[in-house]
């Protein structure tokens, strides 16, 4: 079990609040995100489904994509939480997304038993990138 600093825990405890608003009569997982910008700015999302299940927009990418349309792109931090007893970092399609905005984040992951920790760049390794202008 990792031990979370001050600032870990609010944001923690930011994602769990959102994955109250999880959207998710198909799997049954709320899922809730939060990420801080690297100006204190705290951002939300949860996991919102769809009976077209490949419309399903992920916790981590909700709560970019709420940052980066708010004006916010710099990261320091990021916590997702899952109210289930497994735990799962995110996604392929959340890590290429997460490491277009933040290469270098580390993301807390936890459950109702369990609170992990990993880098972005430890899930996703040989990232594909391109120059940006
Ligand atoms: O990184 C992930 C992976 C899955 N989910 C959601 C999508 C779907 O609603 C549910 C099961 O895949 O979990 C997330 O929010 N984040
Ligand atoms: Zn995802």
């Amino acid at each position: 079990m990792v031990k979370l600093n001050l600032s870990e825990k609010e944001l923690l405890e930011a994602a769990k609040k959102a994955a109250e608003n999880s959207y998710s009569p198909y799997s049954h997982y709320k899922v809730g995100c939060a990420v801080k910008t690297k100006d204190g700015h705290i951002f939300t999302g949860c996991n919102v489904e769809n009976a077209s299940y490949s419309l399903t927009i992920c916790a981590e990418r909700n709560a970019i994509f709420k940052a980066i349309s708010e004006g916010h792109r710099t990261f320091s931090e990021m916590a997702v939480y899952v109210d289930s007893e497994e735990s799962f970092p995110p996604c392929g399609a959340c890590r290429q997304v997460i490491y277009e905005f933040a290469p270098e984040i580390e993301i807390i992951y936890a459950n109702r038993k369990a609170i992990h920790k990993a880098f972005i760049t430890e899930l996703f390794p040989s990232a594909f990138t391109l120059k940006k202008d």
